[in-house]
């Protein structure tokens, strides 16, 4: 490795490009190496006025660049089971974007070939983890101070949802943040799901199920409740508040400026999570760049995003058979045993 890590950024649509111009001019100790995209132009736009960095359409191509030392993922989904198997046939180490893999089969293969090498070389790109909001209550909680936590009522609200979002996508992909944030918080497993849903808004796309509302039990007797609602039209909402039997503390009313004027007082609303969540995913980014250097894991490890897409998983065929759906999740390996969720 020369001074500076070599990433190779698997696309470059919203995420990658945000992650290219961190890992260029925010991060320190990285650079961009390569990038792959099928669509090359958009991967070019991404890395305009970037020396030294080659784009390709292929994937195995952009790994095997000159000065690739790790890789950052940030292709559609369905694409990471196959992007997570060449880095490690590599022996690249990984930040992978969230959903780790969607659907518990094609995860639980990425844990099994992340086993085999016996040891850990990806990261999960749950980025609450480095939200300072969210640390803090994370140390509340961790603290004892409010006593066993009872219930976490968690909001997330988008303005609009991309072309191709489906119903199953607002738990798969939008409440897989949730999943790990409340698995995260209670360091205990989601054990069930039920997903409940109102007549859907008139400003959602015919045919999506949005919003829902949906419930999650715990392994310690808690209840997570968590409305999705993906194209509310009127900021990115995200909160959570936990209530614990001695107290209850709540996050996400806060991250903006207040505006006195005209005799009124009105609060900014970021419109999109690239602004509410800009300082996590600079740590997040830092964090893992850090880590990798020094030959280390942090972070959500591939086990959470594991269970992440198991507990997606069933949250969907709740959401389709209108029933409570347990959590079955695969033994853990032993690699993941002393590692906290
Ligand atoms: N952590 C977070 O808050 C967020 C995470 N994401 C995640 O980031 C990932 C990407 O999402 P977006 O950037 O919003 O999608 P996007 O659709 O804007 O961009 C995806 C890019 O990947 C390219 N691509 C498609 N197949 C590929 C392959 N096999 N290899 C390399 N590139 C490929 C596409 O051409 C496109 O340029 C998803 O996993 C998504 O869930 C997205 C938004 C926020
Ligand atoms: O990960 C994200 C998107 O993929 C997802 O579609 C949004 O709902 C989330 O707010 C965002 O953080």
């Amino acid at each position: 490795m020369s001074d500076l890590l070599g990433v190779a950024v698997l696309g470059a649509g919203h995420m990658g490009a945000d992650h290219i111009r961190r890992l260029a001019h925010v991060v320190s100790g990285a650079r961009v190496a390569a990038v792959a995209d099928p669509d090359a132009g958009r991967a070019k736009e991404a890395v305009a006025g970037l020396d030294g960095v080659v784009v390709h359409t292929e994937v195995e191509a952009a790994l095997a660049a000159p000065g690739v030392d790790a890789v950052l993922i940030a292709s559609p989904g369905p694409a990471h089971e196959e992007a997570l198997l060449a880095a490690f046939a590599r022996d690249l180490p990984v930040l992978c974007e969230k959903p780790m893999v969607p659907g518990s089969a094609g995860a639980l293969r990425v844990v099994e070939a992340e086993a085999r090498l016996g040891r850990r070389l990806a990261q999960v790109g749950f980025m609450r983890r480095y939200d300072t909001e969210y640390r803090r209550l994370k140390s509340l909680l961790d603290s004892g101070r409010l006593g066993r936590p009872l219930m976490l009522h968690c909001t997330h609200r988008n303005v609009s949802s991309p072309p191709g979002f489906t119903s199953a996508m607002l738990i798969d992909s939008s409440v897989s943040h949730e999943i790990d944030a409340a698995r995260w918080l209670l360091d205990q497993e989601l054990t069930a799901v039920s997903v409940f849903r109102p007549r859907p808004a008139s400003g959602a796309p015919e045919g999506l199920l949005d919003p829902q509302f949906v419930l999650f039990e715990t392994a310690g007797g808690a209840l997570v409740d968590v409305e999705v609602f993906v194209n509310c039209g009127f900021g990115y909402q995200v909160r959570c508040e936990a209530v614990c039997e001695q107290g209850s503390a709540r996050i996400g009313e806060e991250h903006a400026m207040a505006v006195t004027a005209a005799g009124a007082a009105s609060r900014e609303v970021p419109d999109d999570y690239l602004v509410r969540f800009a300082d996590a995913y600079d740590r997040e980014v830092q964090a893992w760049v850090d880590a990798t250097r020094r030959g280390r894991v942090t972070g959500a490890s591939v086990w959470d995003g594991y269970a992440s897409s198991v507990v997606a998983e069933a949250g969907v065929r709740a959401l389709e058979s209108g029933g409570r759906v347990t959590v079955e999740l695969a033994p853990r390996p032993d690699l993941y045993a002393g590692v906290s969720r």
